[in-house]
């Protein structure tokens, strides 16, 4: 995909994330690798409105090159591509139900999730839970590069996911994936469940590696 189309692509993910109820307001952020840095969602823009000319494009070096103030949350994403460079893109949102897991004060946090599906496993596998920090604080690049080092997904605390994909496709899906599994885990706490054992993990990590 060129420039223009990932552009476009990334209002269109924007939108239908936003008309989703999947964030809400100005919040998320989501960003696609490009050549000569990223593209990324200006901040305080609204995802289910978002102009493609007017997207952000930073170098690597995050200076400006081109479009609207880019995202508060860009050195967040620039952390979590430094620890996984086979990763081109990345979704943050502020989706409910994860954002409730994110809140539970004895949630595992270098798991926050059980696998409770298969689809949960091979989309998003392992959840790690960074501290609280502010949105936009810079200490939270060092803690998401270490956490995104065990998974392509954080959860941050009393904040919400940050999800990285091989394409913007994978990302979205792995964060809808996420939040569904939030869903459920939540839906399912005050029932027997029955998870899926280290042997069914361990045989859909085989069928489906990456
Ligand atoms: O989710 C957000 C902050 O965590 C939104 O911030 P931006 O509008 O700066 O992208
Ligand atoms: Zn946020």
């Amino acid at each position: 995909m060129n420039e223009q189309e990932l552009r476009e692509r990334i209002a269109m993910h924007g939108q239908s994330i936003f008309n989703r109820g999947l964030t809400a307001g100005s919040s998320g952020n989501i960003s696609v690798r490009v050549p000569d840095g990223m593209l990324i969602t200006p901040t305080n823009s609204c995802l289910g409105r978002l102009d493609p000319e007017r997207i952000s494009k930073i170098s690597n070096t995050g200076h400006l090159i081109s479009g609207d103030k880019p995202s508060k949350e860009a050195f967040l994403h620039h952390s979590m591509y430094q620890s996984r460079p086979d990763e081109q893109s990345i979704v943050h949102l502020h989706s409910t139900h994860s954002v409730a897991v994110s809140c539970l004060e004895n949630v595992d946090r270098s798991n926050a999730l059980p696998p409770i599906t298969a689809y949960y496993v091979m989309r998003v596998g392992t959840l790690p839970v960074v501290p609280y920090f502010a949105p936009g604080d810079e200490r939270l690049a060092g803690a998401v590069e270490q956490a995104a080092k065990a998974s392509r997904a954080v959860l941050l605390s009393n904040h919400g996911p940050v999800v990285a994909g091989k394409s913007l496709d994978a990302a979205v899906a792995s964060t809808e994936e996420l939040e569904e599994t939030a869903k459920l885990f939540l839906m399912l706490r005050q029932e027997k469940t029955r998870y899926l054992t280290d042997a069914d993990v361990t045989e859909l990590n085989q069928r489906f590696p990456g």
